[in-house]
């Protein structure tokens, strides 16, 4: 019998292990890739985790490989989950289009109500509930989990985070499109996935959850000035507002001269896995 985690590739990577597995989500309904990184210390001990929720147009590929992220978790002992961002397969709907945008590589980290995205796009369940169970029943991960993500992947990762202040030890983002009820790409992906009524979009929008009173878990955001997307899509100036509506502090560090894509990332992965690892080893 096939195993319910399928081993593709495993290199080794900082004297730990970098893989790659396919396995059949039941809540997506169809065959999904995810990479992990095992640290050396995962040879001998469960380890935590860090999930890392990758943006618009990415797979399970794009952080393992352009973020140079495996060093420092080696370094550290924590292990890394990269899921992919979208359902994927025969029968799984795309954008009508063909835009980037929206389908596959564009699940939002929700869970779709409408017809026909919501029969697979439900990836909220799948990176909260049915990936860490599934991990932790066959790779050496404890249950300490940490969350970070960059762009769409980093609305992902502030979402889960504000609802499921339990589950994770801290968030962190790089460039997260923080109110996506407000920008073009969210309001795309949300009157498809979600219908039409912009109140059934709270839930999935971290603004409007901070606004709502929401739990805020330690948290970190790296914002690049140079980004082009920052002004309409991203709203970074509306979370500050959130927070400080709040009295909260506000965890975002704005970088000149940097823009959106993995070299941002790279020249800042290290502070975040530092930051998460503070709170995961503690
Ligand atoms: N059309 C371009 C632009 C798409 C893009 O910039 N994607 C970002 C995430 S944007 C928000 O979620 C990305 O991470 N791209 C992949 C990468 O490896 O840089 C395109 O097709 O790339």
């Amino acid at each position: 019998m096939m195993s319910e985690l399928e081993l593709l590739s495993q290199v080794r990577c900082f004297e730990g292990e970098q893989r790659q597995y396919r396995h059949v989500s039941k809540r997506l309904g169809c065959s999904m890739q995810l990479s992990v990184y095992l640290p050396p210390q995962a040879q001998t001990q469960k380890v935590p985790a860090l999930y890392w929720l990758s943006g618009l147009t990415c797979n399970d590929q794009n952080f393992s490989t352009k973020a140079g992220a495996q060093r420092v978790a080696a370094e550290l002992g924590v292990a890394l989950v990269m899921p992919d961002t979208s359902p994927r397969g025969e029968g799984v709907p795309d954008d009508p289009e063909g835009h980037w945008d929206f389908g596959l590589g564009a699940g939002f980290y929700l869970n779709a109500t409408q017809a026909p995205w919501s029969e697979h796009y439900q990836m909220y369940d799948y990176v909260v509930e049915e990936l860490p169970a599934l991990l932790q029943a066959h790779l050496p991960l404890s249950e300490l989990q940490s969350i970070s993500g960059h762009s769409m992947g980093g609305h992902g990762a502030l979402v889960i985070a504000l609802r499921n202040p339990g589950r994770y030890r801290s968030v962190s983002a790089f460039a997260p499109i923080v109110h996506p009820s407000a920008c073009p790409w969210g309001q795309k992906a949300f009157s498809r996935y979600l219908g039409e009524d912009p109140e059934r979009w709270k839930a999935w929008d971290s603004v409007e959850l901070l606004r709502q009173g929401a739990e805020l878990l330690p948290a970190l955001i790296d914002q690049g000035l140079a980004d082009n997307f920052l002004e309409q899509e991203l709203r970074t100036p509306d979370w500050q507002a959130a927070c400080q509506a709040r009295g909260l502090e506000v965890p975002v560090r704005y970088r000149e001269g940097y823009d959106h894509s993995y070299y941002f990332i790279a020249s800042f992965i290290e502070e975040h896995l530092r930051f998460h690892a503070q709170h995961l080893l503690q």
